[in-house]
């Protein structure tokens, strides 16, 4: 099985001189759920970039589905959801907007509107499809940021903070489409809560740029030494076992931890 995405010894130093990521090496199979965590500024960003062909590293080789380098490709295959919504809000209506992916992509002009007119649906839109993207609050843009790379509906997702501005309802909403999402996603988030709902696997970005850990999902997110070392805190749940579970034991996601202690109350 061919990697989507293979990344070798990347290393990128912006102008100023700051070394954002270091040597990384990051293999992503097909179908794949991933989360890349961090702390503030270890580089998450930069990877994401890194691996989206959006910025070019100042060392190393990123190749895509198999030794592809095709940037036509990889834009017709690959999205990328940005830290900033702005970054996707540049036509005169959120309309535009989410439609502005179908019609790079050549959709059938129904299609495209029914895809639009779904998204929406799924995330409160409706009735804001006809305004300014510039007139709308910061959760309200950060939903249509997320339409909009979803209108793509591209085999790989590299999402960096999808949940950031919104509220739970939309959280919720926006979990679902990640979940539901018949693809790879990569997942970028300083903040482990989400993580166990998404992903199989963590790989954590060290303060250094470096990678500091890529394994299994439950590996990582008990390993308390790791996360301490890398300025992270374990989800919610592994927090709230502690010391009562076996790591192999502690129910990950808050469904689980549910079922949990519904059985032993
Ligand atoms: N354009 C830039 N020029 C110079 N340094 C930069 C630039 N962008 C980011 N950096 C620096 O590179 C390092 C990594 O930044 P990056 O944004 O990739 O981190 P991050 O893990 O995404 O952080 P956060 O969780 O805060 O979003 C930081 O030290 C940051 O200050």
């Amino acid at each position: 099985m061919e990697p989507v995405i293979d990344a070798r010894g990347l290393t990128h130093e912006y102008p100023d001189g700051t070394t954002a990521i270091r040597d990384v090496d990051v293999a992503i199979d097909p179908g794949e759920r991933v989360a890349i965590v961090g702390a503030n500024g270890s580089g998450k960003s930069t990877l994401q970039l890194a691996l989206g062909g959006l910025v070019e590293p100042s060392a190393g080789d990123v190749t895509y589905f198999g030794e592809t380098t095709d940037a036509e490709v990889v834009r017709e295959r690959l999205s990328v959801l940005l830290q900033d919504p702005e970054d996707y809000l540049f036509n005169t209506t959120v309309r535009e907007d989410i439609e502005y992916g179908p019609a790079q992509l050549g959709l059938p002009r129904e299609r495209a509107e029914r895809r639009v007119a779904a998204l929406a649906d799924e995330l409160g839109l409706a009735d804001l499809l006809d305004r300014p993207p510039f007139r709308l609050s910061g959760g309200e843009k950060q939903r249509a940021a997320v339409a909009s790379v979803f209108a793509f509906d591209p085999d790989v997702l590299l999402l960096d903070e999808p949940f950031g501005a919104v509220d739970a309802h939309y959280r919720e909403r926006i979990r679902d489409l990640v979940t539901g999402h018949d693809g790879t996603v990569v997942l970028f988030t300083p903040s482990l809560d989400a993580v166990p709902e998404i992903a199989d696997r963590v790989i954590v970005v060290g303060r250094d740029g470096t990678i500091a850990a890529d394994a299994a999902a439950r590996d990582v997110l008990t390993d308390r030494e790791l996360l301490a070392e890398t300025g992270l805190r374990p989800p919610v749940t592994v927090q709230l076992f502690e010391g009562l579970l076996t790591d192999d034991e502690i129910p990950l996601t808050t469904a689980d931890a549910r079922a949990y202690l519904r059985d032993v109350l």
